[in-house]
Order: structure tokens, then sequence, then C-alpha cells
């Protein structure tokens, strides 16, 4: 084992747990997979600690915990694989996002000055097929014309959300759940309602049109505002308004600093398995003979006579990190490129042998390494 294979190995443990704990946005679900995963963690834990009562307990509530998530939380397993969707879409190359941006702020605007209702829903990463039902399939370029022509009255399919999805308007007339708040403003009908609704279940932003009043409201993740003037619209659609799939890729910045919290909650997570790994799998020893390799020679020398060609040592370290120690791709290497002509001593074998982060040699023979350096037919010669 390279020194550097427990640190991808760890490092590729922080993203899974990073990307469970993004996918798994929905609290409720999220606190379930973690305890089941906790579950069976500590039931291994258990039986390598040699506690069989323990591990079955765990192992069979763990069971049973999954049996409950599957018909529980049926609809949100669903929504999850939905979810997953977007992560694969790319907009199609023939629609500009500043075109669809703009053609939904003219509509909402001119409908708002008509007081005729509407409700959009421009979709992001979460794919909502799953939770918004029925309408028309469209499949239109947005423009503001047509955006105007299905909210009016006569319309028949003026009820309901329009779909907005990569830039194209894929259905009319959709149904939306409704939130169940009881804390919304009395003038808030089931219009304001339905996209209060959708906006907490997806990342979806959604824009309202009242009939009443002919105001404009922006709702996203659950939360809403008014919008008075054309550009909070344009500023609301564009600003991580475009479905991430639908720009030029991540940006470095939001790749780094974004999702703080559930960047430290994996991390913290890695080193809580981290140590859990080094406490239940134990210690270990093992005995090598790790092969000996001379570099770099100086030009026009050879190495001849080395005084060993292989190191034999013994290692102690947790069991797993042991266990994975592989002689043939511990080689030790000594860079001769400094050595003159003649004898040289070479540096104390243990600083150059390569050994993963928590294994550390108990002893290490020979204690030291000498070579001679011969111009290079002779070496050839002995
Ligand atoms: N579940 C739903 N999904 C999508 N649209 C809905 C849903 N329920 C109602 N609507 C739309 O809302 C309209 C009714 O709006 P209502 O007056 O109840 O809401 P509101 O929030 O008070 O809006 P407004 O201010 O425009 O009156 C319906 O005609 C229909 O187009």
């Amino acid at each position: 084992m390279h020194r550097w294979q427990p640190m991808a190995d760890l490092a590729i443990l922080a993203v899974v747990i990073y990307l469970f704990l993004r996918w798994t946005a929905e609290n409720r679900l999220r606190v379930m997979l973690l305890a089941i995963s906790a579950m069976f963690g500590l039931s291994a834990l258990a039986s390598r600690m040699d506690l069989p009562l323990a591990a079955w307990v765990l192992e069979a509530f763990g069971f049973t915990a999954v049996l409950f998530l599957v018909t529980i939380f049926q609809p949100e397993l669903r929504h999850l694989v939905m979810r997953t969707e977007g992560w694969f879409r790319r907009p199609s190359s023939r629609d500009d996002p500043a075109d669809a941006c703009r053609a939904v702020t003219e509509a909402v605007f001119a409908l708002a000055r008509e007081k005729t209702g509407a409700l959009l829903i421009v979709v992001r990463q979460h794919s909502i097929r799953e939770l918004a039902g029925g309408g028309v399939e469209i499949g239109a370029t947005p423009s503001s014309a047509l955006l105007q022509a299905v909210f009016q009255k006569s319309s028949p399919i003026h009820d309901g959300g329009v779909v907005i999805e990569l830039d194209r308007i894929t259905r009319a007339g959709v149904l939306l759940p409704l939130t169940q708040r009881t804390d919304l403003p009395a003038q808030f009908g089931t219009r304001h309602r339905a996209a209060l609704g959708i906006s907490e279940r997806c990342d979806a932003k959604v824009v309202v049109v009242s009939e009443e009043r002919g105001d404009v409201t922006l709702v996203h993740r659950a939360s809403w505002r008014h919008a008075a003037v054309e550009r909070e619209l344009v500023d609301f659609l564009s600003q991580g308004g475009q479905p991430e799939a639908a720009g030029p890729g991540p940006s470095v910045r939001r790749l780094l600093f974004g999702h703080m919290k559930q960047k430290l909650a994996a991390l913290s997570m890695t080193a809580l398995v981290w140590a859990l790994t080094l406490v239940s799998s134990g210690t270990a020893i093992k005995d090598l003979q790790v092969p000996v390799e001379f570099t770099n020679p100086p030009a026009g020398m050879d190495v001849s006579k080395p005084s060993a060609t292989q190191l034999e040592m013994r290692v102690r370290g947790p069991r797993w990190a042991v266990e994975a120690l592989r002689p043939d791709q511990m080689t030790v290497r000594f860079d001769l490129s400094r050595g003159g002509l003649g004898g040289t001593r070479l540096a104390h074998p243990s600083d150059v042998v390569n050994l993963p982060p928590a294994v550390s040699v108990e002893w290490l023979r020979p204690d030291e390494i000498t070579v001679n350096l011969v111009p290079a037919r002779r070496a050839r010669m002995n």
C-alpha cells in the first residue's frame, strides 16, 4: 500500500458521504438513512469486538428499519431517484437561457398589468415529474406571446402551472401540491399555496401573478417575496436561478465554498469512520521483505556490489492497513544522483520506506546499505 492510498481512501469516503448528504436533502429521510447506516456500522463494530448478541440485535434493527423505510418513505425514495435525473440533463444548444429569462419576464409583467393570473415553474436540478401532475405536453421555445396566450381565460390550459425546463416550455396546466402552512397572508389562495407547495419539495423557482391584485410573487425554497420591477424577476431567475446543468458548469467558488454545512458534516463523519476502523480492526504485526532499487546513478557510472538488495522489516499498525501492505508495491528506492566514485553509504533505510500513516516499523534489517559506484564498463564486467 502506497502512502497516498489511505488518503485517497478517506477522500473518496468523504466525497461519497458528501454526495449522500446532498442527495438526501429531505431531513426525515436523511435521518432515517443515517440511522440505518449507524445501526449496520455499530453491528459490524460489535461483532469485531466479540459481542455477538449486540451485533445480532443491531443488525436486526437495521433490517427492520430498511423495511420501514421502503414502505413509509416510498414517495420520498421515488423523488430521490427523480432528483438524479437533473445530474445528466443538458440544455439544447439552440436555446439561450437569457432569451427564456427575457420571455418569462416580459410575459409575467404584461400579465400582471392586465391582472391575468399565472403560475410558472422554472425547473432547476430536481426533476418535478413526480410532484407536478397532469397538464398538456408542449415542448416549445419560451416566448412572451406564447406564455401570455396560455394564461388567457379563454385558453383551455390557463388553469394550473406552466413548466419551463432547460429553457423550454415543457408542459402547461399542471397541478402542484399545496403547502400545508398556516402562517401565510390571508390573500394567498390556492395559486400561491401551490407555488409554495412545490418549492418546499424541490429547488424549482416559481413565479406567481395574482389575478386579484396583479402583483408578482417570487417563490423559492419555501420562501417568497414580491417583485415590483422587471429587474427583480430577472435577478431572481438568473442569480443561481438557471438550472445548474444549463450554465457553463459549476464555478470553482461554488465548488469549493458552496454547501459548507454538508462538507463539514462529511469530513466529521469520515473522521469518525476512520477512528472507528482504527478501534474496531485491532492491531496487527507483519514481517515483510521489501526489494531495494537504486536510481539515478551519476552519468557514466553504474552500481556495483550493493550490500543488500532487499530489506527485512517488521511493521505494526491497524489490521486493515497492515493486511493491505504488499511488499512488491513498497519498493525502497535510493537516489544515487549525488554519489561519487567508490563506496557510498546510503541514508538510513527506514527514512525511505513508504508506509501508510498509522503503520510503523518495529525493526528493519540491515540498518545501513552501501554501494560501490564504478565506471559503467567495469560494472558490466562484474
Ligand atoms: N394545485 C394547484 N396547482 C396549480 N395551480 C393551481 C392549483 N390550485 C389552484 N391553482 C390555480 O390557481 C387558481 C385559483 O387561484 P386562487 O384565486 O385560489 O389563488 P390565489 O393565490 O388567491 O391567486 P390570485 O391572487 O390570483 O387570486 C386556479 O384557477 C388555478 O389556475
